[in-house]
């Protein structure tokens, strides 16, 4: 096991590139089932333990999959016979592996996935999926831990969502491709990574209209073949780097990020006196001497991303005055926040609303990643403490950050990842070799 320490107080300066994004890549490496012919080629593809994670999936089901990490390129081929389940074994290591379900329903008519389950973050359940293939013709059966779905041939239908899930939004959109007939989703997700999604799918062949927007409209075809696609930048990995050098009076070159992606994030640092230079291969970002406390409530894309809280939970907690968090995609997403009360951070907690004072002086301590997002914050964190912050639990880290320590160093902060079990002299060697990089 490994363990990042974060020694505090230094202003974050430099260029850092973002990744290919997580979340655009595995739906449309789920899309890759679709293709009857030919070899999907995907590149820009972020090197992520949840990409290796579905590629089991994936290569479970028959595909042939050869993941060039250099190059950060993967090469799909769905054209052998498929199998239908994808067992509990990898599903229940990444829940984000139900994208495979609309898929294989298209292609084979028949799916058979072990239900995803909750995890840290909420209860996170699937019913919008059910009734999206359902509405299409779909037997669900769930037995035994296992959901299995049944359709000889999928045809179209008008789908309205009681919320606009992402997850939902390409499980159907996936599904409608090979639908006989036409199908309109309503009140879709409109997040960056559905247009990716589309803009993947329409090159294959399919007849996606409207990603984007809040109705989506699928014409079914009755083929779709294999094609070749650059995966969008990540724009919460871009997201995170915004806060650092907001966090640290930064001067910081964001390479890559796209500044339409992040609307709701640059105008909320904008309001805490972050200064932004945008471009068109990226951004600049300027952190102000003292930022000034802000009010930010999470909401489905184009509001404040949910995945973006954690992070701006610590500019809130270093920012001067009363700031209000209010998270309402997903029911218990502030447990970051108990770690960051052990750095000293003051803040109160009502129901799914946070009140944050601001600001506090942060000091450094052991604390543990309960999540994805909440590691990058807890780093962050760690970034503006007095002392050593040492963040443990990593393996939610690398779920969505690729060599975050490195890109940080790059940056010129004091941050390294040791074992668990290292010496202080290790770890003090550690920091002295950074001074000579
Ligand atoms: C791999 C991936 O892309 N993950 C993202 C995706 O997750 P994911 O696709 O799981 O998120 P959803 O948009 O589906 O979930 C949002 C909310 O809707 C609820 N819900 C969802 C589906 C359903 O059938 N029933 C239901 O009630 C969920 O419990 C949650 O409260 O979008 C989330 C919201 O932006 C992000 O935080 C995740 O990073
Ligand atoms: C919550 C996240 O991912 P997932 O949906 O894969 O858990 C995230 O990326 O912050």
């Amino acid at each position: 096991m490994e363990k990042i320490i974060v020694r505090g107080g230094k202003r974050l300066e430099g260029s850092v590139k973002v990744e290919g994004a997580k979340n655009a890549v595995l739906p449309i490496l789920a899309a890759t089932i679709l293709a009857s012919e030919g070899q999907t080629k995907l590149t820009n593809v972020p090197i992520l333990s949840d990409i290796f994670t579905l590629n089991q999936v994936l290569t479970h089901l028959n595909l042939d999959i050869e993941f060039n990490q250099d190059k950060k390129e993967i090469l799909l081929d769905a054209t052998n016979p498929l199998n239908f389940e994808a067992p509990f074994e990898y599903m229940s290591k990444m829940r984000a592996s139900i994208v495979v379900m609309g898929p294989l329903l298209a292609r084979l008519g028949h799916a058979k996935v072990a239900l995803p389950g909750g995890c840290a973050i909420g209860t996170r359940p699937i019913d919008l999926h059910l009734k999206g293939f359902e509405a299409m013709g779909a037997k669900i059966n769930i037995e035994s831990g296992y959901i299995e779905a049944f359709a000889d041939q999928l045809h179209g239908a008008h789908i309205y969502l009681d919320f606009p899930s992402v997850g939902a939004t390409q499980n159907i959109m996936m599904a409608a491709t090979l639908a006989e007939g036409e199908t309109t989703i309503e009140n879709v997700a409109r997040e960056p990574e559905i247009v990716d999604l589309a803009i993947f799918l329409n090159r294959m062949g399919a007849k996606v209209h409207g990603a984007g927007t809040e109705t989506i409209r699928i014409e079914g075809t009755k083929k779709l073949r294999a094609t070749s696609h650059s995966i969008i930048p990540d724009r919460i990995e871009a997201g995170t780097f915004m806060v650092a050098a907001a966090l640290t009076n930064g001067d910081v070159f964001i390479e890559d990020a796209i500044p339409e992606h992040n609307k709701p994030l640059i105008s909320k640092l904008r309001e805490m006196g972050v200064d932004f230079e945008l471009h068109s291969n990226g951004m600049r970002v300027l952190g102000p001497a003292e930022l000034k406390a802000t009010d930010v409530k999470t909401m489905p894309h184009p509001g404040f991303p949910t995945d973006m809280q954690a992070q701006m939970t610590v500019a809130q907690v270093h920012a001067q005055g009363t700031s209000i968090m209010k998270e309402t995609v997903f029911e218990n997403r502030f447990m970051h926040m108990e770690e960051l009360r052990r750095m000293n951070a003051e803040f109160k907690v009502d129901g799914q609303t946070l009140i944050i004072q601001g600001p506090s002086s942060l000091q450094g301590a052991e604390v543990s990643a309960t999540d994805l997002r909440a590691a990058a914050a807890l780093i962050l964190a760690g970034l503006v403490s007095e002392g050593h912050t040492t963040v443990t639990q990593l393996e939610h880290l690398d779920r969505g950050y690729y060599e975050f320590h490195k890109k940080l160093q790059q940056l010129n902060a004091d941050v390294i990842r040791v074992n668990d079990d290292s010496s202080s002299e290790a770890i003090e060697e550690e920091f002295s070799s950074l001074l000579s990089k």
